[in-house]
């Protein structure tokens, strides 16, 4: 039995909240003063100036390129840029009523199978493995996607980056340049995040030294649930309920009142508003102007107000990802599954650091249950 030092001991271990689990060159987050840096370079700097291939290479080989190291780089994801033909028939093959994260999920699962590279754990291979799931992921969610309304996936164009891709072989048509950059600096400010859960749930599956696709399975189940990455489908239904600025302030008061935790606010580590949500707000108040959807960002505006005003609890980066998606015409279905097409670099870059140096990851648990019962045959139970 434990003392009471120790229960609460215990408990302030609840969440691993402040617990260092290992070492990582990847990514910094500063808490305190909201900065968040991808291997010694400011999210910010990157977002305004990179596009996302040049931050996947950055996390995945520690530098940025130079210019004939991009192109090779580049030129090596053109030819994994398609599906296997046996996933498109295993996305025709999912219920209607199979939501995109979960068949995203099972998909990505199954990529395993097809990849030319299954079996080999090498390096170079484990590196090939994690760009064509970069490349592919995108791929597969708009294929389900267009299967879902009733319409034919359509194939990538050789030559363009992944938001272009996405959003053509989504929407079927060239993207305007102002939502495909949008959408590029969304996957870069989304790619890697230190230890967030997902990330964590990679890095103990990888410590077991199971593959990446079990690896990056474990991660898309822990991405999915509403406290990580669900809660930007979340925000956006907020968004819907009220429907209209002036109903923001009634409807969030009444939430808090019942102790609701509003999505797309609060976060583990940061103690101040995550740096990643300048940028979007941005991103959004431009976006939803230029397509006619300002609607959506001032109810946001009316929800952060009344939410901060409230409680000093700031926005996280999933507040204005919603209606910033909304504006370039994504569904709410897909807000999660495209934050994992940005975090399968973060993943995979941490999973090829776990293997660097690896160890189990096995924590111990207090155990606070009852002590030296004496077992009684069944009969002889009385509850
Ligand atoms: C990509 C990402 O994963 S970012 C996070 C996405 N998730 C969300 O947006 C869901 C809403 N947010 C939350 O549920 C939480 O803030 C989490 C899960 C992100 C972090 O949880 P924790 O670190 O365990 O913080 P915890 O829940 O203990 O909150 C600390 C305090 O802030 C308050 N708080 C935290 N988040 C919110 C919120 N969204 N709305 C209202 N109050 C909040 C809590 O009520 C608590 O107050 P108290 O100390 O008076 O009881
Ligand atoms: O770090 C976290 O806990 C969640 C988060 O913001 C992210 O994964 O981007």
């Amino acid at each position: 039995m434990k003392s009471s030092d120790e229960q609460k001991l215990a408990e302030a271990g609840a969440g691993l909240e402040d617990i260092v689990a290992c070492n990582s060159e990847i990514c910094c987050i500063d808490g305190t003063n909201g900065r968040l840096v991808y291997r010694g370079y400011d999210v910010l700097e990157l977002a305004e100036k990179s596009t996302f291939e040049e931050v996947a290479y950055l996390l995945w080989y520690g530098c940025l390129p130079r210019v004939t190291e991009f192109k090779a780089f580049l030129d090596g994801f053109t030819g994994s840029m398609k599906l296997p033909v046996e996933t498109t028939m295993i996305l025709r093959m999912f219920p209607k009523a199979a939501t995109p994260m979960e068949v995203i999920r099972t998909a990505v699962s199954s990529l395993g199978h097809w990849d030319p590279d299954s079996g080999n754990t090498g390096l170079d291979a484990c590196l090939r493995k994690a760009q064509r799931l970069t490349l592919r992921i995108p791929l597969l969610v708009a294929a389900h996607q267009r299967l879902r309304e009733g319409l034919e996936p359509i194939k990538p164009v050789p030559g363009h980056g992944i938001a272009f891709n996405f959003l053509y072989t989504l929407q079927g048509k060239e993207p305007d340049p102002l939502v495909e950059r949008a959408f590029d600096v969304a996957l870069i400010l989304h790619a890697d995040h230190e230890l967030n859960a997902s990330t964590f749930a990679a890095r103990v599956t990888a410590a077991t030294m199971a593959d990446i696709y079990s690896s990056v399975t474990s991660a898309i189940g822990t991405l999915k649930g509403p406290l990580h990455g669900g809660a930007n489908m979340e925000v956006m239904q907020l968004i819907d309920e009220i429907g209209s600025p002036q109903r923001a302030e009634r409807i969030i008061l009444e939430k808090l009142a019942g102790k609701l935790k509003i999505p797309g606010f609060g976060h583990r580590v940061y103690r101040c508003e995550d740096p990643r949500v300048s940028v979007l707000r941005d991103y959004a108040r431009t976006v939803t102007a230029h397509t006619g959807r300002s609607i959506y960002f001032q109810i946001t505006q009316e929800i952060e107000r009344v939410v901060i005003e409230q409680t000093r609890v700031f926005p996280n980066v999933d507040l204005y990802t919603a209606s910033l998606y909304t504006a370039m015409g994504l569904p709410r279905e897909l807000f999660t599954p495209i934050f994992a097409i940005s975090r399968i670099v973060g993943w995979t870059s941490h999973i090829l650091e776990q293997w660097a140096n690896n160890r189990l990851i096995r924590p111990r648990a207090e155990y606070v249950g009852p002590a030296d019962r004496l077992y009684l045959p069944i009969e002889d139970r009385s509850r």
